[in-house]
């Protein structure tokens, strides 16, 4: 039997922990708090993060991450993208050699502008054919409701996003293989940003057809940055591009795209922080992809306008009429 480690136990490590024991797996699922991982053990339940949904009987909680690595095929890495360097030093000594390291996360460190594939060959050493990722329409509740899904296991040597394809597809759970990792990790990251921009349109009360302007044109900037920094097109156009960016854009799940609402209808950001109990990825990764972006020489107009709205107080209304106010262009180009 397949075993795997999953570290994280907030709303998407606890439902992709519930996919793999669910493919077969027998799962170890590493948090911080003995209370939650008890919780989960005896009640088959993550009431804080995933209330009423039941964790099947191959998952089992632990605080313990010599316990959690033992024997694991799959390391899978759930935790906040901000948090991962220094959590993942601390369990990289307990993993053996040849386990394959699976980023879910879906954000890109702050100072470095790394992504979470490069954060992880950094701390463990791992080469790329040992580090995957996933991503892709995948809204936690709505997995851990069984709900028909698909997403992408992307790994630089195919085999290894094959076996993990393997280890997690389920009836409701249809993951596909892709090589191009740099392409799957900007998708999920660049998404977030969007989602917010999204939500601060539908926080002012704006309709589809912003919406729909900012989905189509954050697709064509996320993939401006992409190809720049050698993604293949045809990642942004597949599940972990628009059909992430529709699923974020679109769900009162998504905390990104929530978070945006509550900007949108004239909440500060400490106001926001302070209702929002999740992970945003989206509101500090905005500003290292605008580092990224930067760093390629690439413009990302509506990224750069969340930033200035997240973190410089600029009003939305500002914003919004700076980004349609800027100069006419052809749409490819
Ligand atoms: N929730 C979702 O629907 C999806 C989330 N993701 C991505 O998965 C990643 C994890 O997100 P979620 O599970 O949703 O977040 P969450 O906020 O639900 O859970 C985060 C988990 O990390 C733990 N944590 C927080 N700070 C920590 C620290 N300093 N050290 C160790 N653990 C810490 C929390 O206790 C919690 O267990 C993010 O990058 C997110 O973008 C990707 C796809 C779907
Ligand atoms: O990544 C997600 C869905 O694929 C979840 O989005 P949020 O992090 O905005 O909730």
């Amino acid at each position: 039997m397949t075993r795997c480690a999953v570290y994280g136990t907030g709303s998407w490590g606890t439902a992709f922990a519930m996919v793999l024991a669910d493919a077969g797996c027998e799962v170890s699922l590493w948090g911080r708090r003995a209370e939650l991982a008890e919780r989960i053990n005896t009640t088959r339940e993550n009431p804080d993060y995933l209330p009423g949904m039941t964790v099947p009987e191959g998952v089992t909680a632990t605080t313990d991450p010599v316990l959690a690595a033992r024997g694991a095929e799959f390391a899978v890495l759930a935790v906040p993208s901000q948090t991962l360097r220094a959590n993942l030093a601390q369990w990289a000594p307990s993993l053996a050699g040849d386990t394959v390291l699976v980023s879910l996360m879906k954000g890109v460190e702050l100072g470095t502008a790394k992504r979470m594939s490069e954060v992880v060959q950094e701390v463990t050493g791992a080469g790329p054919e040992r580090v995957a990722v996933l991503s892709g329409p995948n809204l936690a509740r709505e997995i851990a409701a069984r709900q028909p899904a698909a997403s992408v296991v992307a790994c630089r040597d195919e085999s290894v996003a094959r076996r993990l394809q393997a280890a997690c597809h389920t009836p409701y759970f249809r993951p596909y293989t892709n090589t191009d990792v740099v392409g799957c990790e900007l998708g999920g990251a660049v998404k977030n940003v969007i989602a917010l921009a999204v939500g601060i349109a539908d926080g002012m009360g704006l309709g589809d057809n912003t919406k729909a302007s900012l989905i189509t044109r954050g697709l064509a900037e996320t993939t401006r940055l992409g190809l720049a920094m050698g993604a293949d097109a045809h990642t942004f156009a597949g599940l972990a591009g628009l059909g992430d960016l529709v699923a974020t854009c679109s769900s009162p799940l998504s905390r990104n795209h929530t978070f945006g609402i509550n900007l949108g209808r004239g909440m500060t950001l400490q106001e926001t922080v302070a209702v929002t109990r999740q992970t945003a990825e989206g509101v500090k990764s905005c500003e290292s992809v605008l580092d990224l972006a930067r760093r390629h020489g690439v413009e990302m107009p509506i990224t750069e306008t969340v930033v200035d709205i997240v973190h410089d107080g600029k009003p939305p209304m500002v914003g919004l009429k700076e980004l349609m106010s800027r100069s006419a262009k052809p749409e490819r180009h």
